[in-house]
């Protein structure tokens, strides 16, 4: 790692050792135990016996722990069509700067820095990249120090100047003494509530488990979490019935449990009647957290988007250009789609698949939100992805020019590129000859479409939306793709997420269900291998740490397909992947990984490195010319 980079994370990582406030006298009572933030990561055993092979217990225990804390500092990734990376930077320092005077959500005594990297002593010691500072990097002026500083930086990675990092700091020590020195009242919540809750959200009505008795609203709570822990039986729950009163000593349910998992303290905004009487709106306001990330909530929408550095680069490294057509296999909520379409500068097609209709609407809305033309996106399942074209010939459909299919129509259903939609396909069975020339084509195409959405709107009319409308727009159905059809294809696949941050419990996780990601994510990454064209390119990622689903999966792919090689990755920053094989289940079932050389290839992302990420695995393949 190049050396001012390396400073950016060492003093990010002293500052999240060092930095405390308020300060809490660390000659630590029992009390000052109890109310810290310190968990440990539940696992299946199984599952733990399995990661142990893989890392080595130490590694694994380094990387179990950097699981349960948000990364130190947020990345965020510039809409660069609509702006530069250095009028962010001064619009969210300004911002920023307003939030202190105004008092609002950052403490009064912090203060905002946009740094200059110190490029003074430190050796270039770590080996997580090899990636060249830029040294045309405009890094910008110090404006302000201060013993509590936020950091505004561009990304010291070249290649990513359209990243930019807002530094958090924590775990801060709280005091939690009540008035009068009585303990503070409490709620708990649920551990998915406080893992949002730790990226910088506040405490909303459903997340709220227990509260102690006559809170009222404008009252000031310790807020901690209830952890799934294992019963005799051997699973794993809770055991904390909504509504649970607390009464703040140690006969409360669960007060054990609660030791180290002390998340920060809020107010109140409703009463605890309210709270468990109300079905939606924040329950409890953070004054007070154990890590600070500022929250861009609605913040320069259109301009920004929040987005974990391994994700931004895993757009990078598909290397999209201008012109071309693209697959995001599974692309729901579109991060990486508009990553994508932005890389392209919004020319060529961005065909955007998920299974799952709301998600859809998210991605055609955040492409709106971004201004971006070039994404089409679609509900399909990646594993029905691929349009079976005989089926078609068998009903006698002549499929003369596939040209014939590009887009006639535009607007909410229109007909995209090569895609075959589900009003065609129907056609096509019925024995309909699809295929007309250019203006007829088109005239009749719009009018069939046009046609449909009037049916449509009668039908909602009649029944109302509907489950899958609950957003109320509509989204394009695709019955698939033909073969070959795509310069390059991404599948960010569906996994089991054991890298996210913060994870608070991780013992949902079997070695069954873990083998069931890999089998799924093998049959989707088959049907990217088909869709893609010979001399395109595949890129394969997911976010968890799990080598099945990573290392693994590359070796299928290698194994099954002669004509798929791995391929460098431009930006490379992560590290790189697990070399050998594995025994799972007593020997019965071995798991092979990488080559040496294959190894040095991918790009794995390690939560417990200096690089801070989410646990993160890439994988690039150059697809050579298919046998027939
Ligand atoms: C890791 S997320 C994708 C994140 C996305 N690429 C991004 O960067 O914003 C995986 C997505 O796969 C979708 N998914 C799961 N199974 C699928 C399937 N069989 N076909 C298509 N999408 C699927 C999920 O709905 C989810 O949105």
């Amino acid at each position: 790692m190049r050396r001012a980079s390396y400073c950016f994370l060492r003093t990010a990582l002293r500052r999240r050792h060092f930095r405390s406030a308020p300060k809490m006298d660390d000659s630590s009572s029992s009390s000052s135990e109890r109310y810290r933030f310190n968990p440990t990561l539940a696992w299946d055993a199984e599952v733990e016996d399995y990661f142990i092979k893989a890392y080595g217990a130490d590694h694994f225990a380094r990387i179990s722990k950097s699981l349960t804390h948000p990364s130190s500092y947020s990345c965020i990734r510039v809409n660069t069509l609509k702006t530069t990376s250095d009028s962010v930077i001064k619009k969210l320092v300004s911002m920023l700067d307003h939030k202190i005077t105004g008092g609002a959500d950052i403490d009064a005594r912090e203060q905002i820095v946009v740094t200059d990297f110190d490029h003074s002593t430190e050796e270039q010691s770590l080996n997580e990249t090899s990636t060249p500072l830029d040294p045309s990097l405009d890094h910008g002026s110090v404006q302000v120090s201060g013993d509590n500083v936020e950091l505004v930086c561009k990304c010291p990675y070249l290649g990513l100047d359209n990243v930019v990092f807002v530094q958090g700091s924590g775990p801060h020590l709280l005091w939690y003494e009540g008035q009068s020195g009585k303990a503070m009242k409490e709620v708990i919540i649920s551990r998915k509530c406080a893992e949002a809750v730790l990226r910088g959200a506040q405490i909303y009505v459903p997340g709220v488990l227990a509260c102690s008795a006559h809170v009222e609203k404008g009252e000031l709570v310790a807020v901690s979490v209830g952890v799934e822990q294992r019963g005799s039986d051997g699973s794993w729950g809770v055991g904390i019935t909504r509504g649970t009163v607390l009464q703040g000593s140690e006969s409360d349910p669960h007060y054990c449990e609660r030791k180290g998992l002390y998340i920060g303290q809020g107010t109140a905004l409703m009463s605890r009647a309210s709270i468990f009487r109300a079905s939606k709106g924040i329950a409890v306001e953070m004054s007070h957290r154990v890590y600070r990330l500022p929250s861009f909530h609605d913040v320069l929408k259109g301009e920004i988007f929040l987005q974990n550095l391994p994700s931004i680069v895993t757009a990078h490294v598909l290397e999209p250009q201008e012109g071309e057509k693209i697959l995001d296999m599974c692309a729901a909520p579109g991060g990486k789609t508009t990553a994508i379409a932005i890389l392209m500068k919004d020319k060529g097609e961005v065909v955007a698949c998920d299974r799952s209709h709301n998600k859809v609407m998210d991605i055609m809305k955040l492409a709106t939100e971004m201004g971006l033309t070039c994404i089409n996106a679609y509900k399909l399942d990646a594993l029905k992805s691929v349009c079976q074209v005989k089926e078609i010939l068998d009903v006698g459909v002549e499929i003369l020019d596939l040209e014939v299919l590009n887009p006639v129509v535009t607007g909410t259903v229109g007909s995209p590129n090569g895609e075959m939609m589900n009003d065609d396909i129907t056609k096509c069975r019925n024995g309909t000859k699809l295929m007309q020339t250019g203006n007829s084509r088109k005239t009749d195409t719009k009018k069939q479409l046009n046609q449909s959405e009037d049916r449509m709107k009668a039908v909602h009319k009649r029944n109302g939306p509907g489950r899958n409308h609950c957003m109320g727009g509509r989204v394009r159905t695709s019955k698939g793709h033909f073969p070959n059809s795509f310069d390059r294809v991404l599948l960010d696949a569906p996994c089991s997420a054991l890298g996210l941050r913060p994870r608070l419990f991780a013992g949902e996780e079997t070695l069954e269900s873990l083998m069931h990601h890999a089998r799924y994510q093998r049959r989707m990454f088959d049907r990217a291998v088909q869709l893609v064209r010979p001399g395109g390119v595949i890129v394969y990622s997911t976010c968890t740490i799990n080598p099945g689903e990573n290392e693994a999966l590359v070796r299928y792919a290698l194994d099954k397909y002669e004509f798929l090689s791995l391929a460098a990755q431009n930006p490379r920053i992560g590290g790189p992947g697990l070399v050998g094989r594995c025994d799972l289940f007593d020997g019965k079932y071995v798991e092979e990984w990488l080559t040496e050389s294959e190894a040095k290839l991918v790009q794995r992302f390690d939560p417990s490195s200096t690089l801070d990420t989410i646990g993160f695995f890439i994988a690039k393949f150059n697809v050579g010319q298919k046998e027939i």
